[in-house]
């Protein structure tokens, strides 16, 4: 089974049928003809190298303990839990600039004065990538029924914005140790984009395949909150990341997700049910705002954050 590549410039209705039999199918496909530029591509990957190489205690200097409940700034090789155990990999940790936004996983971010290209090429990547989620987003809604603007009128009028760029040092081919956990993400769509050494894996019913990278594309896969919105009809897919390349493997994860203060209460068009999910949550359960569920989650993957966030 292979993942299919949805094209950004196709017309409405064939891209928004592609996203259905997509997020019915894995939750996952690739996204081309977008309008990231590749030198911008280029310009993020160059300087995020350029800031991994660097020695630990200046890579420490922005070291997420210090952007407090902002969540942000860099974490050493096993400092997240994301399925309960250290994963193999160390990052960066941005969202929307909001200097002075008090909210937890809201605020400045935290850049590197020793590679400054890199404040440029985040700071670029995030408004390029806010406005093709927004253009994935609206295939989505019509791929429900829904208005086109439908998410951007609403739940992503003031969307949460979360970006990581990640380090994975190479695993010895049988070691048992992961990336990434197996994991599902938190909010409506990760656009990811990877370079080309692979190591992510999708559980689909044809059990774990391979998302390798294809050059130009972005991973797209759908969180939790569509799948909760959707009552389930679009699964929030469990996937996870092992680097067997041998080389040093760098990800980049955009998440963008609903308004922080909004509740996402199922779609009122939905009334397709579904089995149990894999890790046994039940979505519709929770109450309360997407920033609570947020929370709650982030706690969890970074233990002696938590109790900062309550
Ligand atoms: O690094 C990757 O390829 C995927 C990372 C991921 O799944 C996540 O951060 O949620
Ligand atoms: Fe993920």
């Amino acid at each position: 089974m292979s993942l299919p590549i949805i094209d950004l410039t196709a017309p409405m209705v064939v891209k928004a049928a592609a996203i259905e039999r997509a997020c019915r199918d894995s939750g996952f496909f690739y996204v081309t003809g977008h309008s990231v530029p590749a030198d911008l591509v280029r310009r993020l990957d160059a300087s995020a190298r350029e800031f991994f190489a660097l020695p630990e205690h200046t890579k420490a200097e922005i070291a997420m303990e210090r952007g407090g409940k902002a969540w942000r700034g860099f974490f050493p090789v096993g400092a997240e839990l994301t399925s309960g155990r250290p994963d193999r990999k160390e990052g960066i940790y941005f969202g929307t600039e909001r200097p002075g936004d008090p909210r937890p996983l809201h605020g400045g971010n935290l850049f590197p004065e020793q590679v400054p290209a890199l404040k440029v090429a985040v700071l670029e990547y995030l408004d390029r990538l806010t406005a093709t989620a927004q253009d994935v987003l609206r295939a989505v809604a019509v791929s429900l029924g829904l208005d086109e603007d439908y998410f951007a009128g609403g739940y992503t009028a003031d969307p949460t914005v979360l970006f990581r760029i990640f380090h994975y040092p190479p695993s010895e081919p049988d070691a048992d140790d992961w990336g990434v956990g197996e994991h599902t993400d938190y909010g409506l769509l990760t656009l990811l984009l990877q370079d080309g050494n692979g190591g992510l894996q999708v559980r689909t019913t044809d059990g774990w395949v391979d998302a390798p990278p294809v050059d130009g594309t972005f991973v797209c896969n759908i969180g939790d909150m569509l799948d909760r919105l959707t009552g389930g009809w679009y699964r929030s897919t469990p996937h996870r990341v092992r680097n067997v390349s041998g080389n040093e493997r760098l990800s980049y994860p955009f998440f963008f997700d609903p308004d922080f203060d909004r509740e996402v209460p199922p779609l009122p068009s939905v009334s397709h049910g579904s089995g149990p999910r894999w890790d046994g949550q039940d979505l519709r359960a929770f109450t309360g705002t997407y920033g609570d569920y947020l929370v709650r989650k982030v706690s969890k993957v970074f233990p002696h954050l938590g109790t900062e966030l309550e």
